[in-house]
C-alpha cells in the first residue's frame, strides 16, 4: 500500500479529529502518503481529496466536529454513485480506504469492499447504535454533555418542585437515555427498547409524587412521544407543572472526553494496522476493553445484548 485514505460520514462525533490524527500519524510511521477526503462519501465522488502531512493534524485530539467534514450523501447510496466513487479512488491511486464513521457509514464502507476497495471501519457515532462494539467514538462525550445539562436542569426544578421531561438524541438507540439514567440523570427513562407509554409514565410519577417526590426527571430518547402531547397530557392527568427540554445538536459539539481520545487514538492506529497486515474488509471496535475486529459484512444487523444495563436500571430506579 502506498496512499491511504481517510474519510469522516454521517453526524459529526467528538473523537472523530482524533481518530483522524491517529490514522494519519499511523499511516506515516508505516511510510504511506496520507490524504483526507472532504464532506464523506460525498467528496469521495466529487473528489474532494487533500494532502494530509503530520503537522496538519497535530493539535487536533481535543477538538470537536470533524476537520474534514462531513456529510450525508444520497448519491452514495445508488450504485452509480459508488461507481464514480470507486472512479475517483483509482484516479488517485488510493490503495487503502479508512471510514470514520456510524452504522449507516459503515454499511457504505460494506458496499465499497464488495466492489473490490481494500476498506477499513471506524466507529464514531453518539448514538452508540453499532451491536458488534461496546463504545463508539464520540458517545463518552455526548453522555457527559447530557449530564451536565441535567445537571443544570435539576437545579431549577428543585427550585420549582417541578417534573422536566428530558428529550436526549440517540435516532433508534436508547443508550444515551438509558446510560444517562444509570448515571444518576434521571428517575423514570423510556428508550426505544424499553418504551413506556404515557400512562405508564404517569403512573411511575403519581408514585413518586405521593412518596414526597415532587421534582422528578423523565428521560426519553428522541422520535418516540411528540413532547408537547407528552407534557400536556401528564400535566392535565396529574395536575403538576412540567418542563420539557429536548437538548438537541449541543449534544454533538464539544471538545473529546479522555475516553473519547484514548480510543480514538487506539481504533486509528488499529485500522491502519488491520490494512498493513491484510485485514481488509473490516472495522474496529472495542469489546471488553480490547481492541477488536470485525468483519463488515457481519457488522449489519448484529443486535446488542442490553439485558445487564437494563438489570441495573431496574435495579437502581425502582
Ligand atoms: N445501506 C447503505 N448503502 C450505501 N451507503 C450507505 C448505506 N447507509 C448509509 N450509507 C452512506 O453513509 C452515509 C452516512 O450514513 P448515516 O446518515 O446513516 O449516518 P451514520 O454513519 O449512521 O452516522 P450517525 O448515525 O452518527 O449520523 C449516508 O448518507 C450514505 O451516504
Ligand atoms: O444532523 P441530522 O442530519 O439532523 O441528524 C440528527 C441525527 O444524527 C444523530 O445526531 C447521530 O446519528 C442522531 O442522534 C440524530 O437523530
Ligand atoms: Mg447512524
Amino acid at each position: 500500500m502506498k496512499k491511504l485514505g481517510v474519510l469522516t460520514s454521517g453526524g459529526d462525533a467528538p473523537g472523530m479529529n482524533a481518530a483522524i490524527r491517529a490514522v494519519v500519524k499511523a499511516a506515516h510511521y508505516h511510510g504511506f502518503e496520507a490524504v483526507g477526503i472532504r464532506y464523506g462519501y460525498q467528496g469521495l465522488i466529487d473528489g474532494d481529496i487533500q494532502r494530509l502531512t503530520i503537522s496538519d493534524v497535530e493539535d487536533m485530539a481535543d477538538r470537536g466536529g470533524t476537520m474534514l467534514k462531513t456529510s450525508r450523501s444520497s448519491e452514495f447510496m445508488r450504485e452509480e454513485g459508488r461507481k464514480k466513487a470507486i472512479q475517483v479512488l483509482q484516479n488517485a491511486g488510493i490503495d487503502g480506504l479508512i471510514v470514520i464513521g456510524g452504522e449507516g457509514s459503515l454499511k457504505g464502507a460494506e458496499k465499497l469492499r464488495e466492489l473490490g476497495v481494500s476498506v477499513i471501519g471506524i466507529p464514531a457515532t453518539i448514538d452508540n447504535d453499532l451491536a458488534y462494539t461496546d463504545y463508539s467514538i464520540g458517545f463518552d462525550t455526548t453522555l457527559n454533555t447530557i449530564l451536565d445539562c441535567i445537571q443544570k436542569i435539576k437545579d431549577t426544578d428543585f427550585s420549582h418542585d417541578k417534573t422536566a421531561i428530558v428529550e436526549v438524541m440517540g435516532r433508534y438507540c436508547g443508550d444515551l437515555a438509558l446510560y444517562a439514567a444509570l448515571a444518576g440523570g434521571g428517575e423514570i427513562v423510556s428508550t426505544p427498547e424499553r418504551k413506556l407509554d404515557v400512562d405508564a409514565i404517569c403512573a411511575k410519577l403519581h408514585e413518586r409524587i405521593k412518596s414526597g417526590k415532587h421534582n422528578n426527571l423523565v428521560i426519553v430518547t428522541e422520535r418516540m412521544y411528540d413532547l408537547q402531547e407528552l407534557q400536556q397530557y401528564i400535566e392535565t392527568k396529574l395536575h403538576i407543572r412540567v418542563r420539557t427540554t429536548s437538548l438537541g445538536f449541543i449534544q454533538r459539539g464539544g471538545s473529546p472526553s479522555a475516553f473519547d481520545r484514548v480510543l480514538a487514538s487506539k481504533m486509528g492506529v488499529a485500522a491502519v494496522e488491520l490494512l498493513v497486515n491484510g485485514y481488509a474488509g473490516h472495522a474496529v471496535g472495542l469489546k471488553e476493553n480490547k481492541i477488536i475486529y470485525q468483519n463488515l459484512a457481519a457488522i449489519n444487523g448484529e443486535i446488542a445484548d442490553k439485558q445487564e444495563p437494563y438489570q441495573l436500571l431496574d435495579m437502581l430506579l425502582h
